[in-house]
């Protein structure tokens, strides 16, 4: 790796310092901060509409920030270069990423083609999906067994047996057996937050209640409080109820998402964590022969964007039509654009062997 990094342009030497001044997206907010408002909104942009078979077309201020983050399409032969005789692990986000953005949370339905394309890439590479919703929410969904899953923001970690090195290594793992059919290992470094998550659900369900469109989401270890639905002018409402709950559990914190509020608990661990820990656990941790690629939408998949990129060992990819602040290295614009770069690879990755077998 090495190289690519300079292939930014930073206005500072340090990526950390200029997110810091931005605003970072990694830092959990302390429960009395002020400010909840202002990051909702924040987290909250309205997406410009961006022509892709016209660049003449885009938003300038869009085609400038895609010269920082450039489009993983069009430097797709930059990004296979990195990974010449590497094994390539994919991790890649779920809503935002996977399938489409849409109002109601339980209808963010995956294409029966993305699911074909995401089937396709797990046959020729190591595949993990890390999402913020639960590991049995997001598999509903993904329904591919071949596939490694961190749930809870990567506090829920499950992969298929078998494979070298197993994910129960560790303390906290156990087997277990999933609705997949199989015995799987799991691993839940927050598994003791449990009850206090099931009650905080309750609590924030029963002062939600009166607020118009306002959706509580229990995602085990996890609790999402999304307020896409709500009147933005009862926004201050979704915060308030929020923040009142939470004031009686120091141990748990607060992230933003997608108009969504992110009730975590305070552990050191989050999707960075998870991708480290997966890389670990199945026998892909060493740099010089993997490229770790993750590809998300979210502010929490920055977790994952910063630790490949401090390691130097891979790259995020940005999932955004708005321009915004990112550890990633490069962009797409929208889950149909992730699906053509996941087919770009496939192909790159059979002509590859293909190569091989000539040789
Ligand atoms: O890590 P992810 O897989 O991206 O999950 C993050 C949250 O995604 C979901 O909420 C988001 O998508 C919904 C469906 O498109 C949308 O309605 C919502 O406004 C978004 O925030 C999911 O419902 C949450 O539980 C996840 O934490």
């Amino acid at each position: 790796m090495g190289s690519y990094t300079n292939c930014r342009n930073y206005a500072h030497d340090d990526p950390v310092e200029e997110l810091k001044e931005m605003g970072s997206p990694l830092k959990l907010m302390p429960l009395h901060a002020t400010g909840w408002l202002n990051d909702m909104k924040v987290s909250s942009p309205t997406a410009i509409s961006v022509n892709i078979g016209n660049p003449g077309a885009f938003d300038p201020i869009y085609r400038a920030w895609t010269k920082k983050y450039p489009s993983a399409l069009l430097a797709f032969n930059q990004i296979v270069a990195y990974g010449k005789g590497k094994k390539i692990a994919l991790f890649l986000d779920y809503d935002g990423t996977l399938s489409p953005i849409v109002d109601e949370p339980d209808n963010a339905l995956m294409s029966d083609q993305m699911r074909e394309v995401v089937r396709n890439a797990a046959s020729h590479l190591p595949t993990a999906i890390i999402s913020g919703r639960s590991c049995d929410k997001v598999f509903d969904f993904v329904k591919l067994t071949e596939l490694y899953y961190a749930g809870s923001h990567g506090m829920d970690i499950m992969g298929p047996v078998g494979k070298s090195g197993c994910v129960n290594n560790h303390s906290n793992g156990s087997n277990s057996s999933h609705k997949q059919g199989k015995d799987l290992k799991i691993f839940q470094p927050a598994s003791e937050f449990l009850p206090i998550i099931n009650e905080v659900f309750r609590l924030l369900v029963e002062r939600t209640t009166g607020i118009n469109g306002a959706l509580v989401e229990n995602n085990k270890f996890c609790v999402s409080v999304h307020y896409r639905n709500v009147d933005e002018k009862d926004w201050p409402l979704v915060a308030q109820c929020t923040n009142d709950v939470l004031k009686a559990y120091p141990h748990l914190h607060l992230s933003h998402g997608r108009k969504v509020l992110e009730v975590r608990p305070v552990i050191d661990w989050n999707k960075g964590k998870a991708v480290e820990f997966l890389l670990d656990s199945i026998g892909l941790a060493d740099c010089e022969s993997v490229l770790p690629i993750y590809i998300g939408d979210d502010r929490t998949d920055e977790d994952a964007f910063k630790v490949l990129r401090e390691d130097k060992r891979g790259f995020g990819i940005v999932v955004s039509s708005v321009p915004k602040e990112s550890y990633a290295l490069y962009s797409l614009v929208d889950p149909s654009e992730v699906m053509d770069f996941l087919k770009r690879l496939v192909k790159w990755k059979e002509e590859e062997a293909s190569r091989a077998t000539i040789k």
